[in-house]
């Protein structure tokens, strides 16, 4: 472990396949571009900005899923581009994903319990079936849902208990680092809301670093530290959110808050240290 950031993008351009030119060539074209970014260690930054601005190719290459076309991104001070073998597989463990849909996140034909074994076998955790099924039942515990759901299938939950275990998948491995891209579209109001302080309490619990996509700004400015503002793969602004949110220097970010105008937040949201306190028992609800 180094000091600094725990996340490091350095000048990181991403490119994915373009449009055939003919004769089956197809020219990459870049998504992100020219991004420097850093998350500390601990912190949660959040990463706005319209749909097709580039944040899921960002969280993808800052997990080490898209591979940087230039520039690099560095992980605690290793450069993920040049890790190969055994210390990339260690490097994988500690980041990881969770993502916008759970319904086409989890295989529909895999209980829940396979699902949450499936990376402790991959990645030689634990001895036995019965040491990784106790650990499977140990992160339901952890997400809030009852211990027999380890025998149910992804179609018997609602949407927010899928999202609960691709939660418990995702913190399975004991990561470091979380990128959450739209975790809790597609949710009612209500289930959202306990999604969000789900992962808040967890991130404090289990001391994670946090990147969170969102194209809801005021779910940011009360999750994150700081915020990172892309237009078209470019970073155009980024701060702590209260700065940024209330004094936006770019006019796309001014842009962003007015055609998102920040609703009425519970002020126990806002209040930060207070919401460990403030968060409900964990029902198998939501
Ligand atoms: N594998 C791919 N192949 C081709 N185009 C891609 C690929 N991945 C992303 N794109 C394109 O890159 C652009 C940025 O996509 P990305 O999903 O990163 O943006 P986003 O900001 O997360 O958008 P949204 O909020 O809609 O999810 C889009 O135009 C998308 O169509």
């Amino acid at each position: 472990m180094t000091a600094g950031p725990l996340v490091e993008a350095q000048a990181l351009t991403v490119a994915v396949p373009g449009q055939s030119r003919g004769f089956g060539r197809r020219i990459p074209r870049d998504i992100v571009r020219g991004v420097d970014l850093a998350v500390p260690r601990g912190g949660a930054v959040g990463l706005v900005g319209e749909s097709g601005s580039g944040k899921t190719t960002l969280g993808r290459a800052l997990v080490g899923l898209a591979p940087a076309a230039a520039g690099r991104v560095l992980f605690d001070g290793a450069d993920l581009a040049a890790a190969k073998g055994p210390a990339l597989r260690a490097l994988r463990a500690r980041m990881q994903m969770i993502f916008q849909d759970p319904q086409s996140a989890l295989n529909p034909r895999l209980t829940i319990g396979t699902t949450l074994v499936r990376p402790l076998e991959a990645f030689g955790r634990l001895e036995g079936r019965r040491a990784r099924r106790a650990r499977a039942a140990e992160l339901l515990d952890l997400v809030g849902l009852p211990g027999d759901a380890l025998d149910r299938y992804p179609h018997e939950l609602s949407g927010g208990q899928r999202q609960r275990i691709g939660i418990a998948r995702a913190v399975a491995l004991e990561p470091d680092f979380i990128v959450a891209d739209e975790i809790v579209s597609g949710l009612d109001v209500s289930t959202q809301a306990q999604i969000l302080l789900l992962l808040e309490d967890l991130r404090r619990r289990l001391g994670l670093t946090l990147v969170f996509i969102s194209h809801d700004l005021s779910v940011v400015r009360v999750l994150c530290d700081e915020v990172v503002v892309l237009l078209r793969g470019e970073v155009v602004e980024a701060g702590p959110c209260a700065a940024v949110f209330d004094a936006p220097r770019h006019a796309y970010t001014a842009a962003l808050l007015q055609a998102v105008p920040l609703p009425e937040i519970d002020p126990a949201w806002l209040d930060r240290p207070a919401l460990a306190a403030h968060i409900p028992p964990l029902a198998a609800s939501g």
